[in-house]
């Protein structure tokens, strides 16, 4: 038994060295850095979600963690939001279970007792937006990045459940037309209707975040997470009541041609993008 030990060892690194992982974490004191690090653009595919659902339950498991940092190993792009490949000529049951990973994600991260901070450096479209809005608190890098939910511009839909999620952050009016319009918008514009908390220098960005975290982390334990609770729980609770028939909506919706034919235009037009970038 002693003698495989070694052997086991040395598969167990092969593999990890092998297969890399789509979610870091860094656990610090009593906080950890989780960062995101899917290659190019951090697009959300069904084992990315799963990788975040899995780091912020294990996190939660963890009694010297009480906080975490949300962010990512690119710079330049905090998330992609959706891979949009899951969603066009999908299968029907991947397309269900890759659904039902983003929602378990968005419960889990809107809904954690941890407190948690958005380092958002990079772009952060739907999805992205999505996942630094669960945060409890957002510091974004001055500059070139832009957050918003863009899904109209697509031509899709975003689910009733991150409208809501706008709505609690930047309010009833603010959240129509971001909505509507599919806009996405600057640090600074982002910090004026409530979407960011600090707008800061890249470099300042994960300092700051840190700053923000032990703000949270300074409010009695059980306080802070009954507060958490009851500000969010009736929000999670509309999806967690509706979680089939949310997923049957998603499934008919985007199988329809109109649909596809919006996906298949934006996919051609990304990669026309990035073949223009690589032949510069
Ligand atoms: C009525 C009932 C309603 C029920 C609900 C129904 C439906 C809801 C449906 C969906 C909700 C969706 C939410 C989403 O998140 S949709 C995703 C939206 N995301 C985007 O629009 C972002 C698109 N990407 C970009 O804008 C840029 O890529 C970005 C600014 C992020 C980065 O730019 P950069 O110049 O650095 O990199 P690129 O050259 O553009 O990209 C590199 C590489 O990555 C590919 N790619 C980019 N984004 C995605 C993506 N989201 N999914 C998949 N792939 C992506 C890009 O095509 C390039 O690939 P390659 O050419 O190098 O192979």
């Amino acid at each position: 038994m002693l003698r495989c030990l070694p052997t086991f060892r040395a598969r167990a690194a092969r593999a990890m060295s092998t297969t890399p992982s789509l979610v870091q974490i860094e656990k610090k004191d009593n906080y950890a850095i989780v960062r995101l690090s899917r290659a190019p653009v951090n697009s959300l595919n069904m084992e990315l979600l799963q990788a975040i659902d899995e780091a912020v339950q294990s996190l939660e498991q963890d009694k010297n963690i009480k906080g975490m940092i949300l962010s990512s190993t690119n710079p330049k792009i905090f998330s992609a939001g959706l891979d949009i490949t899951e969603m066009y000529q999908p299968k029907t049951k991947r397309l269900r279970e890759f659904w039902r990973a983003f929602q378990n994600t968005y419960l889990r991260l809107y809904t954690t007792p941890l407190a948690t901070v958005a380092a958002i450096e990079g772009h952060s479209p739907a999805g992205g937006c999505l996942l630094a809005m669960c945060c409890d608190s957002r510091v974004m890098s001055l500059g070139g990045p832009l957050i918003g939910l863009n899904e109209t511009k697509l031509g899709i839909v975003a689910p009733f459940w991150m409208r809501d999620v706008m709505v609690n952050t930047i309010g009833h009016r603010e959240t129509e037309k971001m909505l509507g319009l599919g806009l996405q918008v600057n640090a600074l514009r982002g910090k004026e209707i409530g979407l960011i908390d600090e707008a800061v220098p890249v470099e300042q960005v994960h300092s700051v975040a840190e700053k923000l975290l032990l703000e949270w982390l300074s409010i009695p334990s059980s306080a802070r997470k009954l507060t958490k609770a009851m500000m969010r729980d009736e929000t999670a609770q509309k999806l967690r009541s509706r979680l089939d028939e949310d997923r049957s909506n998603f499934v008919d919706f985007c199988e329809t041609d109109k649909v596809q034919s919006a996906l298949a235009g934006y996919l051609a037009a990304l990669k026309k993008k990035a073949e223009a970038k690589a032949a510069k």
